[in-house]
């Protein structure tokens, strides 16, 4: 459990309830407290090599996110209690925010195999939630100081968003763009007549998110038809849209309304590359990491973890 997670009553105040939850449902568990400069992946490591049935985490997406890091390709599966702020992936795979439906479920719910995002084929570089380059990547730095409500922060944030310009990109798809398209716009449906078996181009945009579920970041709808276990990520190329047109569009992806919108395009793949003439940062779930070039992938049901029973993907 992070003891910091989320922004209500401290977390170890829910403790008593969460234990009774479990106790509810016959779980027992041993409890360890992450800290703030240690992955508690580790731990989720010791608990797969001490024996133990599942490991449960309690905490937002950056605490779980780490500690299911520890269990890629493990036995067992993990649980998710969601303290955080956004709770973006127990929100993409439909786990509830009550404390105590979220133990039923850890205790009646089902073992789903999940994809994980991955950058470059490295075992330090994995994804729950998503990728991006371009805009977002050059703002995530300044998010987590946002998040704490750093008035000065936001403003440098809405500076370096207005002044931002649309980035030269290369993209290399895994297969031809007739078979990666998605929801067609116009350009798209151009591209897919006249170059349908080609799988790379080379555009100007302003960001591209590479999506593993359907939100991110501060409760983003970024891909809302993403599913976490279909074996692909959704990748989505912001061209053309004017400063105003990104804002009213991040706003009411944040209250959850997705528009699709015609300039945005999106591809469905299992590996993406992405290439610049200019240097350009990546983020991985919002942590800058390296530059471009980069290759995502998707590693196929990659973690397991409990789900709400009979419940339809994500
Ligand atoms: N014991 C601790 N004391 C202080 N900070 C901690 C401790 N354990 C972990 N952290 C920090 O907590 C952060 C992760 O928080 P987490 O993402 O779980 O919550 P959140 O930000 O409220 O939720 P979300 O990501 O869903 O919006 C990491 O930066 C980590 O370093």
């Amino acid at each position: 459990m992070n003891p910091v997670s989320g922004t209500d009553e401290p977390n170890p105040m829910k403790l008593p309830d969460i234990i009774a939850a479990l106790e509810t449902e016959d779980i027992r568990a041993d409890l360890a407290f992450t800290k703030p400069d240690e992955s508690p992946a580790l731990l989720a490591q010791r608990a797969v090599e001490e024996g133990y049935d599942m490991v449960i985490v309690g905490g937002g997406d950056g605490t779980v996110s780490e500690v299911a890091k520890g269990l890629i390709h493990a036995p067992i599966p993990l649980g998710i209690v969601p303290i955080g702020t956004y709770n973006n992936i127990a929100r993409s795979l439909s786990i509830p925010t009550d404390l105590a439906q979220a133990c039923q479920v850890i205790a009646q719910g089902q073992i789903k195999s999940i994809d994980v995002g991955q950058a470059n084929n490295d075992a330090e570089h994995y994804f729950f939630e998503a990728a991006g380059v371009g805009l977002d990547a050059a703002l995530f730095p300044l998010g987590e100081e946002v998040k704490d409500g750093q008035w000065g922060r936001t403003l440098q944030a809405v500076r370096l968003a207005i002044s931002y310009q649309p980035q030269r990109l290369k993209i290399e798809l895994d297969r031809p763009l007739a078979n990666a398209t998605t929801r067609t716009s116009l350009r798209q449906r151009f591209l897919r007549r006249q170059l349908a078996t080609r799988s790379e181009f080379q555009l100007q945009a302003l960001l591209v998110v590479i999506a593993n579920g359907p939100y991110y970041g501060t409760g983003f709808t970024v891909a809302p038809d993403a599913l976490m276990d279909d074996g692909l990520l959704t990748v989505s190329v912001y061209r053309k849209f004017s400063k105003w047109e990104l804002v009213r569009h991040f706003w009411s992806i944040s209250r959850g309304q997705y528009h699709y919108n015609p300039k945005i395009e999106t591809y469905q793949v299992a590996k993406v590359r992405l290439s610049s003439p200019t240097k350009l940062p990546f983020h991985i779930d919002g942590h800058q990491i390296g530059e471009l070039p980069v290759t995502f992938q998707v590693v196929h049901q990659a973690l397991k973890v409990l789900v709400p029973a009979e419940t339809s993907s994500p």
